[in-house]
């Protein structure tokens, strides 16, 4: 009986074209689809493509599904990029992103969730951001999370003005749910249905507990303590802000949007 003989190098190198080939080919294909679903989905009357409940149902799904020796965060990153990609070629938009030297991270994780198929607006402040997404409704805002120079969230939610409606990374691996580094923000006529997590705009008069999982980010400005906070949908603003306030009397507490709950590789 004779030992079956190896692959050589070139048959290894035949199955990795004919892969190449096959995913070009899928792609393509998922392109055409695209195609004939900017007629089905009329993105021009909310003037935006963007379903943030749509794209984190893709990304969990194939997280969930994901085996091997590929690292399950670059299976996101690609698609990060698929979906970003065919969201933008649906309509045309721009992302708006605080750049400067305290945000050197920024870009890398613009690119990282938003693909490079998407140009970047820079802007120095929050308000900036927040103010140009307010103007123009098909586009997208990213802003970083944690402690902050001003509560800028405190914009977010009012009447024509943006919400909140995912956070980047899209993947968070760790133990325990780490609190997410930036916020999408959107016009408000964009579907947010679907979105499991409610974003709470809370003002205290004394400092929250900052170490609670709900706290995403905070700041003080003119002696008031400002949180943005998340909580389950199906929870009352009430009910999210009184983990935060931790016994204090709570000001104000009013929902600024929704998010999906970032997946936990
Ligand atoms: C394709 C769609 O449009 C966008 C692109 C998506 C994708 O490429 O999978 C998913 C959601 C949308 O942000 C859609 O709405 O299904």
């Amino acid at each position: 009986m004779t030992t079956p003989k190896p692959p050589s190098l070139a048959d290894l190198r035949g199955e990795i074209d004919r892969i190449d080939a096959a995913m070009h080919d899928l792609l393509m294909e998922r392109g055409r689809i695209i195609e004939t679903l900017i007629e089905v989905k009329k993105t021009a009357e909310t003037g935006s493509a963007f379903r943030p409940a749509r794209e984190a149902d893709v990304v969990r799904r194939l997280v969930k599904n994901h085996q091997g020796l590929l690292p399950v965060e670059l299976i996101v990153q690609i698609w990060r990029q698929i979906i970003s990609t065919f969201t933008y070629v649906q309509s045309p938009h721009s992302v708006h992103v605080v750049m400067g030297p305290e945000q050197e991270d920024a870009r890398g994780l613009a690119r990282f969730h938003f693909g490079f198929g998407v140009p970047l607006v820079k802007h120095s402040s929050a308000g900036s951001v927040v103010s140009a997404i307010g103007r123009e409704r098909g586009d997208l805002g990213l802003i970083g999370l944690g402690a902050a120079a001003e509560p800028w969230w405190e914009k977010l939610g009012h009447e024509g003005q943006p919400i909140g409606m995912a956070t980047a990374p899209a993947i968070a691996r760790a133990a325990s749910p780490r609190p997410p580094q930036a916020l999408v923000i959107g016009h408000p006529s964009i579907d947010t249905a679907g979105l499991d997590t409610r974003l709470v705009a809370i003002r205290l008069p004394a400092p929250p507990k900052v170490s609670v999982d709900a706290v995403i980010a905070h700041a003080e400005k003119d002696g008031k303590h400002y949180v943005l906070a998340w909580g389950p949908r199906e929870a009352d603003e009430a009910e999210i802000a009184r983990d935060v306030a931790s016994g204090q009397t709570v000001e104000e507490a009013r929902t600024v949007g929704y998010t999906a709950k970032p997946i936990a590789a």
